[in-house]
């Protein structure tokens, strides 16, 4: 709503005979409730959101953060609804198509809401056509079996693929044949078209307290995050440095792809965090890596060791990206950075 349009807004408001200030102030929460609702169904029509609801509502120019963010929530939530009771009804007539973010957040006031006063004119509209309006819905939800609007309301939910659950198979500890047959007594189990050794099971399938977890011969890890050491792709007998190691997910899976060989250093900064490294590296049954607690911008590649006399076998850029990190301290979240060498 631009400046001139909302001082319009508001004169018709003040206006109003009678109006309380709660009635004008839910007045102009409807009307910037529907200018965020606005966006945001513009950001999923164009599947790019252009900012969270929050900050929508966090912006400057919404007075009343706390009412026009609820309002938002919960016309979103009773949106499928509201559209087919509108629908049902005709009322999105042209004239306030233009208006129909206005309209959705106003019909859920009007059905839903606080029951107070409501002014503005198609706010009157609504509430002339109310009884239309909820004997809509009582139809809707007849017709649809529910036993009250909340059962539609979860009915008429967007239907919501989960991600599949993506598992790793450790292959220090088992092969992946037979991880795969342990987890086909539970549910559906795909190989995955990328990245070996990972194996794909439904969505919601709950693992964490799975034997194989427990034991550290699967890993629940999300598929980009078994990319990184995958695209690595160290050969045996190389030495790698995990500068950003804990939990430890990624040092657990190059130690699998290394087979024993080489070494891995594995850097964490944080103490707590240091806890979690070890402990994921104990259940991984991985005896070839090395846990330093310290902050990997500090280390020199010259020194033991990193260096262990080899540091003019890192290529030239590795060693600028290198002392670049130690002097700009931008690149602390960098994984995996490949300092690795062949012996
Ligand atoms: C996103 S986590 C790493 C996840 C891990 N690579 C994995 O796959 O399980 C980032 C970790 O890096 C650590 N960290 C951040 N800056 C660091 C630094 N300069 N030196 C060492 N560790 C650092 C953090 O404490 C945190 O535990």
């Amino acid at each position: 709503m631009g400046s001139s349009e909302m001082k319009g807004v508001k004169l018709r408001a003040k206006r109003a005979s009678g109006s309380s200030a709660a009635e004008r102030s839910a007045y102009f929460a409807r009307r910037e409730a529907a200018k965020v609702l606005r966006c945001v169904l513009q950001g999923d029509a164009r599947r790019r959101a252009t900012a969270s609801i929050k900050s929508l509502v966090y912006s400057p120019s919404v007075r009343n953060k706390k009412a026009t963010f609820a309002l938002v929530c919960q016309t979103l939530k009773f949106l499928p609804v509201l559209k087919n009771v509108l629908a049902a009804t005709s009322l999105l007539s042209t004239k306030w198509k233009k208006q129909a973010e206005l309209m959705y957040i106003t019909a859920y006031d009007v059905l839903f809401g606080l029951k107070v006063g409501m002014i503005g004119s198609i706010e009157k509209f609504l509430i002339s056509h109310k009884t239309s309006l909820q004997s809509a819905l009582s139809n809707i939800c007849a017709n649809s079996q529910a036993k009250n609007v909340d059962r539609l309301v979860l009915d008429n939910r967007p239907h919501v693929v989960p991600k599949p659950r993506y598992v790793r198979v450790n292959t220090l500890k088992i092969d992946i044949d037979f991880a795969r047959r342990e987890l086909e007594r539970i549910a559906i189990v795909k190989e995955d078209d990328i990245v070996p050794d990972i194996l794909v099971l439904p969505g919601r399938s709950d693992l964490h307290r799975h034997h194989m977890v427990l034991d550290g011969s699967i890993f629940l890890q999300g598929k980009a995050s078994t990319m990184v050491a995958a695209a690595l792709n160290p050969k045996p007998g190389w030495k790698v440095l995990d500068a950003c190691a804990a939990p430890g997910n990624k040092t657990a899976h190059l130690a699998a792809l290394l087979k024993g060989t080489g070494e891995i250093i594995a850097c964490e900064i944080n103490k707590k965090r240091l806890e979690c490294l070890k402990d994921t590296i104990s259940r991984s049954g991985a005896h070839n890596v090395k846990i330093l607690n310290r902050d990997f911008l500090d280390i020199n590649a010259r020194d033991s060791p990193f260096s262990q006399g080899s540091c003019y076998s890192f290529r030239p850029f590795l060693l600028w990206l290198w002392n670049l990190c130690r002097k700009t301290r931008l690149f602390a979240p960098i994984v995996l950075p490949r300092c690795s060498y062949h012996r």
